[in-house]
């Protein structure tokens, strides 16, 4: 199905094999709050050990601008190495002397991981001498991070073309599972779109509209929408210089016959903790004190109504901050109605993301969608059509 080079073609013996992976995982004071991210690369990780190769994995962690304890790998390479049953090196940067050292000492079946990619702000530029430094310690490159095949960065794309480059067999496993489920789906298609990370997924919602019946947005993504109508959001996350891009997305889904629901109530607290004081209001009552951090119930009824029409649903990102409780509710409720129809026969359901597939084995019901991607980004974009980058660079 899919055109890529893989691991069948090629011999990764006695070979330094730098193997991305995404282990961008929800973590909660240094803790790992959900794995599935990890245990999704073990195959290929295993793989390329037992045939002999050195697994060199490569991987960014947050945000971070420059390096910073927080946004270290160190505690990620303990819980690997967990999950794995096998001794994980670690080396405290990922190119330059700290990294060729740890290179340099490992043996075929040995597994290490560099630091932080992205404490270095050329991987985000794809910065050519960044891309060299990374393929010094590397014979060939493997990606297994379908998650962040959506950005062209130095790890996930520049270094396919500096070495020989194959897909490892979680990128081929995903890229195979969403064509065969979404390549020509039941109609209506729901896709819920939420999360925090409104800056960089909104502008796809204006390509998504065309592809999808109905467009339920949520979460931190729906205060935006809610501010472009003209209502007040408080201390609500809420991106206000992309009004207008939320208003052109709004235009675009009325063109192209895509329903749009947003939320009609909220939870709603002053403080960003949980358990902290909250009441249900709704979206034409939040006041200027109030955070935004869950749908409420009469929003529930609404996604839900929508759902129990829908024969295929896509879903990235939670309705709420639903690492807090109580504001787990919204997502927890649609999850598992999603799941009940799912199990029904009656929807065909696809979700993923980080923190959403954390959210959905919260509510108890990853087990029951008929796919869980680690995508999260990178879904919604092969979802609107686009070729990923660190797809594409993988290609025969
Ligand atoms: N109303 C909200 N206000 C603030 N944060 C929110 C809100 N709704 C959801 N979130 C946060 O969104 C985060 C997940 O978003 P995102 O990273 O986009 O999802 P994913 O990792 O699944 O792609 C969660 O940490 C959650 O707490
Ligand atoms: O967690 C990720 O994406 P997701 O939140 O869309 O699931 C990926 O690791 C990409 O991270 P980025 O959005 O900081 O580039």
């Amino acid at each position: 199905m899919t055109a890529f080079r893989t691991l069948d073609s090629v011999d990764v013996a006695n070979k330094r094999v730098l193997l991305r992976v995404d282990l961008n995982v929800p973590m909660d004071n240094g803790v790992v709050t959900d794995a599935t991210r990890i245990d999704r690369v073990l195959p290929t990780i295993r793989e390329i050990a037992d045939k002999g190769g050195k697994v060199i994995l490569l991987a960014h962690f947050g945000r971070p601008k420059g390096r910073s304890e927080k946004d270290s790998l160190a505690p990620v390479a303990k819980e690997v190495a967990r999950h794995l049953g096998r001794p994980v090196g670690f080396a405290e940067d990922c190119v330059g002397p700290a990294a060729n050292a740890a290179v340099d000492a490992m043996k075929p079946g040995d597994i290490v991981l560099l630091e932080n990619t992205r404490f270095h702000p050329e991987e985000e530029k794809n910065d050519p001498a960044f891309v060299k430094a990374l393929a010094e310690n590397g014979d060939i490159w493997v990606s297994d991070a379908f998650s962040a095949a959506h950005r062209a960065h130095a790890s996930t794309e520049g270094l396919g073309h500096v070495l020989p480059a194959y897909a490892g067999r979680t990128m081929q496993a995903e890229v195979e599972a969403l064509s065969k489920a979404l390549e020509a789906p039941r109609r209506p298609v729901l896709a819920v779109v939420g999360g925090a990370k409104v800056s960089s997924k909104l502008d796809l919602l204006g390509n998504l509209v065309k592809k999808v019946d109905v467009l339920v947005i949520g979460g931190g993504m729906a205060n935006t929408f809610l501010a472009a109508q003209g209502k007040a959001v408080g201390k609500s996350l809420c991106e206000k210089d992309l009004l207008d891009t939320a208003r052109a997305i709004l235009d675009a889904a009325k063109a192209a016959g895509c329903e749009i629901v947003l939320p009609v109530d909220a939870t709603v607290a002053s403080e960003f903790k949980a358990h902290a004081p909250s009441k249900v209001v709704s979206v034409d009552g939040v006041g200027p004190d109030d955070m935004i951090l869950d749908i409420g119930p009469a929003s529930i009824a609404a996604v839900n109504a929508r759902l129990a029409k829908a024969r295929t649903l896509v879903w990235n990102g939670p309705f709420g901050a639903f690492e807090l409780e109580p504001f787990d509710a919204g997502t927890t409720a649609v999850a598992r109605e999603a799941a009940r129809l799912t199990r029904a026969g009656e929807l065909l359901s696809v979700a993923g993301g980080g923190d959403t597939v954390s959210a959905l084995n919260h509510a108890g019901v990853g087990e029951a969608f008929s796919y869980v991607s680690t995508a999260g980004g990178a879904f919604l974009e092969w979802l609107e059509g686009k070729d990923l980058p660190g797809v594409r660079v993988l290609r025969a």
